[in-house]
C-alpha cells in the first residue's frame, strides 16, 4: 500500500502550478536599479535562469560576482528576485546587522515552516543554540574519551575492515552513521548513541523538515493550519523519538525533581545542559526530545557532508598522507589522545580548512529583509523589505585577490602561513595566526561570519580532526578513479557526490 508520502510528489506539482500567476506578476513587476546577473533581465530569461539554478547555482552566482566583487547584484528565483552582497565590506555589514533588521531565523522558518515540522515553541524560543555556544562547546575537552572512543568503534563497525585487503566505501552514507554515532555519544552517550533506529531517525530527521517544511511552504497561508501537521508528521517522529529517549529523560527529570541540579552521577551530557538552561513547559520529555532532535539535524549532515569531502580530498591528493600521518603518530605519541593535543595537529587542521574552503555551496550567511524601511548599505544601496541576502561563498573563496592560486587544492597552505607567522612572532615577537580550521572571516565564510556564526564549529573541528588522525594513523586511503566524484547540486545546497566511493584498507 502507498504511505502518504507517495503524494507529496503530485502534490509538489500542483501547488507549484498555482504560483505561476503569482511569478508571472513577479517577473514583470517594475526593474530594480540592483544589476541583475548577466542575461537574466527579461522574462523568459529570468524564467530560464530560475530554472538553470537548480543544476547551475555556483555558475550563475559566480558570473554575478564577476561583474562587480565589490557590488550587489540579484538573481531571479521562481518566485522572487534575490540578492548577494560581495566583498569584505558588504559581508561584514550583512554580518553585523542586528537581528531586526536582517533576520535568519525568518528565511529558515519559512522555508521549512518548523511551526509545523519542529513545534510553534522554537520561534520565540532557541535555548539549545544558547547550549550549543556555551555548556556543548565548554565541555568538548572533558567529554573528549568519549567522543574518542566512540570513533575508534563506529569505524570499526561502520567501515569494518579487519584484514589488510582493500575495501569500496560509498563514503557519504558511511560517514551518515560514524558522525551520527559520534554526536550522540556526546550527546546522549551509551546505549542510546549505538541504536540503530534511534541513528536513523535522528539522520532522516533534516530531510523530513527540509521536504515536508517545503511542501508545507506551497501552500497558501490559510490552509497550511489544515494539511501543515498531516505533512509534518511532527507527532509520530516525536513518539519514536521518546520510544529511545524518554526511558532517559524521565529518568533524569525524576532525578532533578528530588535532589535539584546537583546528584551524584549526573552525567555530562546534552540532556544535562539542557535542563540546566529549560525554562516550565521546555522542562517535559517531548521538548526536550525535540530539542535534541534538532541539535542532530543541524550537527550530522553539515559534519558528514564535511567528512565526506575530506576523504575525497584525501584520496584525490595523496601527497598530503605522509606528512599528516607523521604529525598525527608524533602528536599522539607526546600528548596522547586529548582534545589540547589537536589543537597542535597544525597540518590536519589546514587540510580540513582548504577542504571546507573549495567544497562550498555558492552562497551562505541568507538573511531576511525585515525592516520595514529594507536593509540600507553604506553606500547607498537598499534591499527591499521582504527581500532574502546572502553572501557569496564559493566565488569569495575562489577570488585570487583573496587566496593565491585560488582553484588549486593544496591542504597545507594555512599551516604554511602558521609557520611563517611563527617565524615573525620569533623574529620579531608580533603577529598572530588567524587562519585556524574554526577562524572565520570575509574572506572564509564557510561557517558563516559575525554574531550568527556557526556555534557548533569548535565540536565540528574537534571531531573532524580526531577522525582525520584516527583514519591516517589506522587506515589506507586510495581513489576508486582517477576523478574525484563530482558534487551535487540542488539549488543553493551542494553537497559530496552520495554515491562516491573510496578504497580502504586497514595499514599493516
Ligand atoms: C563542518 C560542519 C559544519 C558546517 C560547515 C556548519 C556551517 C554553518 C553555517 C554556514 C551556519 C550559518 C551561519 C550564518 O548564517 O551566519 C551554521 C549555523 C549553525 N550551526 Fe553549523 N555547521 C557545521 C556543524 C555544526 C555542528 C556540529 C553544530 C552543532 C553542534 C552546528 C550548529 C549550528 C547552529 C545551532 C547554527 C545556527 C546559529 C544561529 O542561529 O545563530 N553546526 N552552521
Amino acid at each position: 500500500m502507498k504511505g502518504p508520502e507517495s503524494n507529496i510528489p503530485l502534490l509538489y506539482a500542483i501547488v507549484s502550478i498555482c504560483w505561476a500567476i503569482p511569478i508571472y506578476w513577479l517577473l514583470h513587476r517594475p526593474k530594480s536599479t540592483i544589476p541583475a546577473i548577466p542575461g537574466s533581465n527579461g522574462l523568459i530569461s529570468s524564467y530560464m535562469a530560475a530554472l538553470r539554478f537548480f543544476q547551475h547555482s555556483t555558475e550563475i552566482i559566480s558570473a554575478g560576482y564577476s561583474q562587480d566583487r565589490n557590488g550587489i547584484f540579484r538573481f531571479p528565483r521562481l518566485s522572487r528576485w534575490e540578492y548577494v552582497a560581495n566583498g569584505r565590506d558588504r559581508v561584514l555589514e550583512v554580518a553585523s546587522a542586528p537581528s531586526h533588521i536582517l533576520s535568519l531565523d525568518e528565511p529558515i522558518w519559512d522555508k521549512f515552516q518548523f511551526g509545523y515540522t519542529v513545534g510553534p515553541e522554537f520561534q520565540n524560543n532557541s535555548y539549545h543554540l544558547d547550549v550549543v555556544r556555551g555548556a556543548l562547546t565548554r565541555n568538548l575537552g572533558r567529554c573528549f574519551p568519549r567522543v574518542r572512543d566512540e570513533i575508534v568503534h563506529a569505524f570499526n563497525d561502520v567501515i569494518g575492515v579487519r584484514d589488510t585487503e582493500w575495501k569500496l566505501i560509498q563514503m557519504y552514507p558511511a560517514s551518515l552513521q560514524i558522525v551520527a554515532r559520534t554526536t550522540n555519544r556526546l550527546y546522549v552517550d551509551l546505549p542510546v548513541c549505538r541504536e540503530p533506529g534511534y541513528l536513523q531517525l535522528c539522520i532522516d530527521f533534516t530531510s523530513v523538515v527540509f521536504l515536508r517544511g517545503k511542501t508545507i511552504g506551497l501552500f497558501p497561508k490559510f490552509l497550511r493550519p489544515i494539511f501543515g501537521p498531516l505533512i509534518s508528521r511532527r507527532k509520530s517522529t516525536l513518539r519514536q523519538a521518546l520510544k529511545f529517549l524518554g526511558p532517559l529523560i524521565y529518568e533524569r527529570l525524576d532525578q532533578e525533581n528530588q535532589h535539584g541540579r546537583e546528584w551524584a552521577g549526573r552525567p555530562n551530557d546534552l540532556i544535562s545542559w539542557l535542563l540546566d538552561a529549560a525554562e516550565d513547559n521546555e522542562r517535559t520529555a517531548p521538548a526536550l526530545a525535540m530539542r535534541v532532535l534538532a541539535t542532530n539535524a543541524v550537527a550530522i549532515h553539515t559534519t558528514s557532508m564535511a567528512l565526506t569531502n575530506a576523504l575525497f580530498d584525501l584520496a584525490a591528493y595523496p601527497d598530503h598522507i605522509s606528512p599528516m600521518r607523521e604529525e598525527a603518530e608524533r602528536v599522539v605519541a607526546t600528548q596522547g589522545w586529548t582534545k589540547a593535543a589537536l589543537g597542535n595537529m597544525h597540518k590536519i587542521d589546514s587540510f580540513l580548512r582548504e577542504s571546507l574552503r573549495l567544497n562550498t555551496g555558492p552562497v551562505v550567511m541568507t538573511r531576511k529583509v525585515i525592516a520595514k524601511d529594507g536593509f540600507k548599505f553604506s553606500e547607498g544601496t537598499t534591499i527591499p523589505y521582504g527581500a532574502l541576502i546572502s553572501v557569496p561563498s564559493a566565488p569569495t573563496h575562489h577570488d585570487p585577490a583573496n587566496y593565491d592560486h585560488p582553484d588549486m587544492f593544496d591542504g597545507f597552505r594555512f599551516s604554511r602561513m602558521r609557520e611563517e607567522r611563527q617565524r615573525l612572532v620569533d623574529s620579531e615577537g608580533t603577529g598572530i595566526f588567524t587562519q585556524h580550521m574554526v577562524t572565520t572571516s570575509p574572506e572564509h565564510v564557510m561557517f558563516g561570519h559575525g554574531h550568527h556564526a556557526c556555534p557548533g564549529r569548535f565540536f565540528a573541528a574537534t571531531e573532524l580532526k580526531a577522525m582525520m588522525a584516527h583514519i591516517l594513523i589506522n587506515y589506507d586511503v586510495k581513489p576508486e578513479t582517477d576523478v574525484r566524484p563530482p558534487e551535487l547540486c540542488l539549488g543553493e545546497n551542494v553537497m559530496p557526490n552520495p554515491r562516491g566511493k573510496v578504497w580502504i584498507r586497514k595499514r599493516e
